[in-house]
C-alpha cells in the first residue's frame, strides 16, 4: 500500500514507492569526502535507488556531477544561536537548489529559528526546487504543510527532546500522518529491507535509508554491540 495522496508535485511523483539513499558520512568518518559520497551515490543508483539525499555544498556538486537522479539536498550547520541544524537559512537552501538539488530538506521543527519556515519555502520555490520538511511530531508536519512544504519526512523524530524517543522507526508518527493524508517520506532508523517495505505499508510515499546502507562505521558498531551482549 502506497500513500493515498495523489498530489505529490513534480519530481516527488518519480519517487513514489521508491528508495532514496542518504549518502552522508558523519564528521570524523574517513568516508567524509565528496568523491567518496559521489561513489556511494553511484553505487546506490546501481542498486536501484531512485533518489539521493546528501548534505553540504561540496557533496551536492560532486554527486550532481555523477548522477541524474533527483537529489534531496541539505546542510547541517551547528549554530550557537539555534537548535535548528538542518538547512537553517534560505541562503543555504537556495544555494543547494542552484547546485542542482531538485528538493531541499529543511528542519521544520517548532523550535526558535533564525528564519520563518514559510519564508524559506517561498524562497526555495522561487529558486525552482521543492521543499521536504524534516519534522519530529505530527503537529510539526501539519504546520509545515500549512506553510507550503511539498512533503514532510519523519527524519527528526527522536532527535528533538519532546518527540518520541525510541531505537527504531517512529511507526506511530507514520500512522498519524497517513490517517490525516499528509504526504510523507519515512526516514530515520529504518535498518532493513523489511523496515523499508513496512514503511510503504504505513502509507509512506517513499523511503529514505541512510546509515544502514552508507555508514559502514555505524553498521559495524551495531554488530560489535550485538556480540558484546552475547559475550
Ligand atoms: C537526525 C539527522 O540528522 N538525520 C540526518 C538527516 O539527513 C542523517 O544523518 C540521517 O542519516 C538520515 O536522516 C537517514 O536516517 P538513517 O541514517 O537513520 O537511516
Amino acid at each position: 500500500m502506497i500513500s493515498s495522496d495523489r498530489l505529490l508535485p513534480g519530481v516527488l511523483q518519480a519517487l513514489r514507492g521508491e528508495l532514496v539513499v542518504s549518502c552522508q558520512a558523519n564528521p570524523g568518518s574517513p568516508l567524509r569526502r565528496p568523491e567518496i559520497m559521489a561513489a556511494m551515490a553511484q553505487a546506490a543508483e546501481l542498486g536501484g535507488a531512485a533518489g539521493i539525499r546528501l548534505q553540504g555544498f561540496d557533496d551536492a556538486a560532486a554527486i550532481r556531477a555523477v548522477t541524474a537522479l533527483p537529489l534531496i539536498g541539505l546542510t547541517k550547520t551547528d549554530r550557537p544561536d539555534t537548535d535548528i541544524y538542518i538547512t537553517p537559512t534560505s541562503a543555504e537552501a537556495v544555494r543547494l537548489a542552484d547546485l542542482g538539488c531538485e528538493i531541499v530538506a529543511i528542519d521544520a521543527t517548532l523550535r526558535p529559528r533564525p528564519e520563518p519556515f514559510a519564508q524559506m519555502v517561498a524562497r526555495v520555490h522561487a529558486a525552482g526546487a521543492l521543499v521536504m520538511a524534516d519534522i519530529s511530531t505530527f503537529a510539526e508536519a501539519q504546520q509545515a504543510m500549512q506553510d507550503g512544504a511539498d512533503i514532510v519526512s519523519t527524519t527528526l523524530s527522536g532527535y528533538t527532546p519532546y518527540s518520541r524517543q525510541q531505537e527504531g522507526p517512529d511507526w506511530e508518527l507514520m500512522r498519524e500522518l497517513h490517517a490525516q493524508q499528509l504526504p510523507f517520506s519515512a526516514e530515520g532508523r529504518l535498518s532493513s529491507p523489511d523496515d523499508a517495505a513496512k514503511a510503504l505499508a504505513h502509507g509512506a510515499a517513499f523511503v529514505v535509508i541512510g546509515s544502514a546502507i552508507t555508514r559502514p562505521d555505524v553498521v559495524t558498531g551495531w554488530y560489535v554491540n550485538a556480540l558484546k551482549k552475547e559475550s
